[in-house]
């Protein structure tokens, strides 16, 4: 039997998947708990690849609505994404990620909001066929679905208050926290569709053969975000 010679290798950092803004800033104390400091401000650099304190821990930079895509296809062992955005994801790829924490970050509520002046109820009740705008298709969809009501649903990119001020929708879908937004544009919100927090996801295949990488930050992440619930 022929013995190996022993080669030293350096294998691909454990790569996290961020968004910039507010999942990035309330996932800092999250690695912190893990021991790991990021070691650029993405707010402040235009790089997309960030290290960290750890050698064997690097951050990646993408759109909020990238991050289950980076994840899936295993460019990123793990990523935090909003509920929203893994409905979203989840709607075309059933059962691509594995999700096993919800952290309790970047808290909101999927709502329905009209016009101040648009009676919604009514609309309803008279079986009315309905103009949403949203970038949420998927989770309206089987929203409307299973109420009963029929919609034609306007796809959107952002900036979604817009469209019922100026005739694009009678209602939109959309995330609310402090309401502020919808206050600041004559809307109201009439229908909670679900709670919206960011979850942590991992590659299926990464979970198996870099259990012994992930699972400490897994568990780091899990004791961090039930400290901030209790
Ligand atoms: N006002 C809010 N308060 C709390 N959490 C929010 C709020 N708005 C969005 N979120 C959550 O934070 C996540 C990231 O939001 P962010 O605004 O950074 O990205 P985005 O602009 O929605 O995404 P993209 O860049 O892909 O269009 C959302 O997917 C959602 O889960
Ligand atoms: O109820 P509020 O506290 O006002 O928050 C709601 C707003 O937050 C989100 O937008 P965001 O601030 O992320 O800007 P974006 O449109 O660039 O995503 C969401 O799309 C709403 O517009």
């Amino acid at each position: 039997m022929t013995t190996q010679a022993s080669t030293p290798t350096s294998p691909t950092p454990l790569t996290l998947a961020l968004s910039k803004g507010r999942i990035f800033e309330e996932t800092l104390p999250l690695l912190k708990s893990a021991g790991i400091e990021v070691n650029e401000d993405p707010e402040k650099s235009r790089k997309l690849i960030l290290g960290t304190s750890r050698p064997d821990v690097r951050i990646i930079i993408v759109r909020a609505s990238d991050v289950p895509t980076y994840v899936e296809y295993g460019a990123a062992d793990m990523g935090i994404a909003g509920k929203d955005v893994l409905v979203e994801h989840a709607a075309a790829h059933p059962g691509a990620l594995y999700q096993p924490i919800d952290l309790n970050i970047a808290r909101c509520k999927l709502c329905v909001a009209t016009r101040k002046d648009f009676d919604y109820e009514a609309a309803v009740k008279q079986g009315a066929r309905l103009r949403v705008a949203t970038k949420y298709v998927s989770a309206a969809r089987e929203h409307f679905a299973s109420k009963g009501v029929y919609v034609d649903l306007i796809k959107l990119y952002g900036s979604m208050e817009l469209a019922p001020l100026i005739g694009l929708a009678d209602a939109i879908v959309d995330l609310v926290s402090t309401g502020n937004t919808l206050k600041a544009n004559d809307l109201v919100a009439v229908e909670d569709i679900m709670p919206i927090s960011s979850r942590l996801i991992v590659n299926r295949a990464a979970l198996k053969l870099r259990r012994e990488g992930i699972e400490p930050i897994m568990e780091a992440f899990e004791r961090a975000s039930l400290a901030t619930m209790a």
